[in-house]
């Protein structure tokens, strides 16, 4: 059997994305979703996310860590998905989908997709770190030695130690460059390793410098690995609405896999 899929990158968050409205992929395949991940004995990607027929809504997103089991929200692979739809002929500029944490909105002009996000009202606010829910949990540190940091080791110990054990949190390290610019390296939960951007990471990095007053914007570019990123935002309350993610989602090549 041969199976087409497509490679797509978002800031250098790359995935294997596949066109599953006809229900061909085996999503409790676990091995078959990591071996097709892996850099070396497969095609290489943080994920794989299937394209699915949603009844009312444009299409759905099922998306995989590295690590084969299915994740919460992908905000660069929600960005890779809608750039994928639009080259389906599936949308035009605008869309509407489903993904594990919900209806997302998104627009796509010239390469550049935003994605409208969740709202998110519950924000933990600790000693040396916060902690928020962006569609995916992130821990959030500010350090301004990121060049220097170890991120594999560091952000493994926090991922796997306590409070977040075996259900891990992702752990961005945060430096401020300016009021509305952060650079920001991830440990993702699921590839178990720094990845050269995170979509619902660099969310959650300018909502926690907001809430801890690092910056007064609600416009905020996060420089990453992989790229720039833009979120904006409003506050409401002690929370967030109107979240936006944006930057670049772009098709990297097609291929066929056998089996
Ligand atoms: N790369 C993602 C986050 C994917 C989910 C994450 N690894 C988790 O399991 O929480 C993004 O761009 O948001």
């Amino acid at each position: 059997m041969t199976l087409t899929f497509y490679k797509y990158q978002g800031t250098g968050n790359d995935f294997v994305i596949i066109d599953n409205r006809q229900l061909i992929f085996d999503k409790n395949d676990t091995k078959r979703i990591k071996h097709l991940c892996d850099r070396r004995f497969g095609i290489g990607a943080d994920g794989l996310i299937l394209l699915e027929n949603h009844d009312t809504l444009d299409f759905k997103m099922v998306y995989f860590n590295a690590d084969g089991n299915e994740s919460s929200m992908c905000g660069n692979g929600g960005r890779c998905i809608v750039a994928f739809a639009n080259f389906l002929g599936l949308i035009d500029k605008q869309t509407s989908f489903m993904a594990i944490d919900g209806e997302h909105q998104a627009v796509i002009e010239n390469g550049i997709v935003r994605l409208h996000m969740q709202d998110v009202n519950n924000i933990e606010k600790h000693e040396n770190h916060v902690f928020l829910n962006t569609g995916s949990p992130h821990h959030v540190e500010l350090n301004n030695n990121l060049q220097e940091l170890n991120i594999k080791s560091l952000g493994s110990k926090i991922r796997y130690g306590s409070p977040y054990f075996e259900a891990g949190s992702n752990v961005n390290f945060v430096s401020k460059l300016s009021n509305d610019n952060f650079s920001v390296r991830t440990y993702e939960r699921g590839v178990e390793d720094e990845t050269l951007s995170c979509g619902t990471g660099v969310t959650a990095v300018a909502l926690a410098m907001h809430t801890i007053g690092e910056t007064t914007t609600n416009d905020i570019t996060l420089q990453t690995p992989g790229g720039e990123l833009k979120v904006s935002f409003k506050q409401s309350g002690k929370g967030y609405t109107d979240i936006w993610l944006q930057g670049p989602a772009i098709q990297v090549f097609k291929g066929e896999i056998s089996w």
